[in-house]
């Protein structure tokens, strides 16, 4: 063999080896930086909230990726259960029963979070309207009847972190970082929604305002610092102006003169019922006296008229008197309405039963008279399904909610469309208990997080290619350097 062949042969194996050693090296780069930076298997983190309002307590389970606990956008509603029967308010005549009301949801809660997880779980009790109401009529009874819950809660496996009366402000104000929380607005930066929330005993409204807020009225104004902005926020919660109060305060305007009927144009025409006074006059929210007369109930029967039904609801707001630049009612500080706005929890449920989601403030009134006017037996036989309370109601809970929303907190018809009735965000429920478990878990930081300049698959790419890069370079370096040593050679 010439000496010319073997040069030729030693040059072919040194390419064949520095090629098969460089695709390796690129090959054992790649894959390492895929492996490393690559998300391991799922796992979760999970958190529960019980929200005790003042008609039902519902639990709601939230589940986060384990390693993703200081991110926002991530948090999300896995499952609710809606506790059997009313509110843990309602058990102020057996308050030791409180807490036995909760234990099938929480066995619920049980099987569904992974058993090693249970116990660094956090579980919460928030009450709500309900329970603010019983406090201020009697607080010995609402102590017993958060005793009868912690007991339950405080023996599940869960880490049990406390039940408590939430206050207004607090309900309003986590109602707003739920919803722009799930509709990723904190985490952009970008405008935010403002947040209307209507229960049974309260109703709260949050925005963001101007900083002047707390200058007028220091007790509308919470301050927070989510990633790294601030947000200055105007909230109030209306203490019995939730629906199911509303109903009581618009019932006791009607039956003030002690009559033994009463035509009430917020209910079909041809409902009749049978009602005791005591239930409307024993809330606390009632301060007119029961009228002085010796009957103890009253005959409920329904006109089904709209406009008068407005009438009537607009008698429950005070509007007489403002000390501040501007209000809303009941001579409470509300500075100009800042949109877009989500409403949610009745909001959603009654707009949503009357087909009045969408469209004008002028259609929805119409709609509504065309609603109201109908037979109560005729609204029965189409809604079998529904429940009676419920579909008695919607004519009153309807023109209650247009007041509420335009004559109370000045809502025209230009900025109506502002409002988006909502019921879940992301399969997530709208309400307070997603904010406030977030704050609690310390889940959103004040400072927007470092964020990687490029995303995983971006990075593995330019890696990728800048090995190969780097792989040609010394490839094309050796072809130039290893004819010219071998024609050296043949010199000699
Ligand atoms: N499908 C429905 N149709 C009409 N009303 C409903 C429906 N579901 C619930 N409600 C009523 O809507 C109101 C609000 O319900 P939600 O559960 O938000 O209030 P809550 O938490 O009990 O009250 P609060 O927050 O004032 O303590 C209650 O009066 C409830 O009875």
């Amino acid at each position: 063999m010439s000496c010319q062949t073997k040069g030729k042969n030693a040059w072919y194996k040194a390419v064949i080896i520095i090629t098969v050693l460089g695709i390796t090296a690129i090959v054992a780069l790649v894959t390492t930086a895929v492996l490393q930076n690559k998300p391991l298997l799922q796992k979760y983190k999970y958190g529960i909230v019980l929200d005790a309002g003042s008609s039902h307590t519902a639990v709601y389970i939230y589940e986060w990726p384990a390693e993703k606990d200081n991110d926002t956008g991530r948090v999300q509603q896995t499952h609710s259960c809606k506790v059997q029967g009313a509110g843990i308010s309602s058990y102020s005549v057996f308050p030791g029963q409180a807490g036995a009301s909760l234990k099938s949801c929480m066995k619920e809660a049980e099987s569904l979070i992974p058993l090693s997880r249970h116990l660094e779980t956090p579980l919460y009790l928030g009450a709500t309207a309900g329970m603010r109401l019983l406090r201020m009529e009697n607080q010995s009874l609402s102590d017993q009847v958060l005793w009868s819950v912690e007991e339950v809660l405080q023996s599940s496996p869960f880490s049990y972190q406390g039940a408590r009366i939430i206050t207004g402000q607090e309900e309003g104000a986590f109602g707003w970082v739920t919803v722009n929380y799930l509709s990723d607005r904190l985490k952009q930066g970008s405008g935010t929604t403002g947040a209307l929330d209507l229960g049974g005993a309260s109703t709260q409204i949050s925005f963001v305002a101007n900083q002047d807020v707390a200058e007028e009225s220091a007790e509308n104004a919470v301050t927070f610092r989510l990633y790294g902005n601030d947000y200055f926020l105007y909230t109030h919660s209306f203490l019995c102006y939730g629906k199911d109060q509303a109903l009581k305060l618009a019932l006791a305007q009607q039956t003030q003169s002690g009559d033994s009927s009463v035509l009430d144009p917020c209910f079909h025409p041809g409902y009749s019922v049978d009602r005791s006074y005591f239930s409307v006059y024993s809330s606390p929210c009632v301060m007119a006296g029961k009228p002085l007369v010796s009957r103890d109930s009253f005959t409920h029967v329904g006109a089904g008229n709209a406009s008068l039904c407005q009438e009537v609801v607009r008698r429950i707001f005070n509007f007489s008197s403002c000390s501040f630049s501007r209000c809303s009612f009941n001579r409470v500080y509300q500075p100009p309405l800042q949109g877009p706005f989500g409403a949610f929890s009745a909001f959603y449920f009654v707009m949503n039963f009357l087909n009045l989601t969408s469209g004008s403030l002028e259609s929805s009134r119409e709609k509504l008279e065309r609603y109201c006017s109908r037979p109560w037996t005729q609204i029965k036989q189409q809604h079998p399904d529904v429940k009676e309370k419920y579909l008695a109601e919607y004519c009153f809970s309807g023109s209650y909610i247009l007041s509420l929303l335009t004559d109370g907190y000045n809502f025209t018809s230009d900025t109506w469309t502002d409002i988006t009735f909502i019921k879940k965000i992301s399969g997530s429920d709208a309400g307070w208990t997603l904010g406030y478990m977030l704050n609690l878990t310390n889940m959103i930081p004040a400072e927007a997080p470092d964020t990687p300049p490029l995303p995983h698959a971006g990075y593995v790419t330019l890696l990728f290619f800048i090995s190969l890069l780097l792989f040609f370079l010394l490839f094309l370096c050796f072809r130039f350097l290893w004819p010219h040593r071998n024609s050296q050679t043949q010199m000699i």
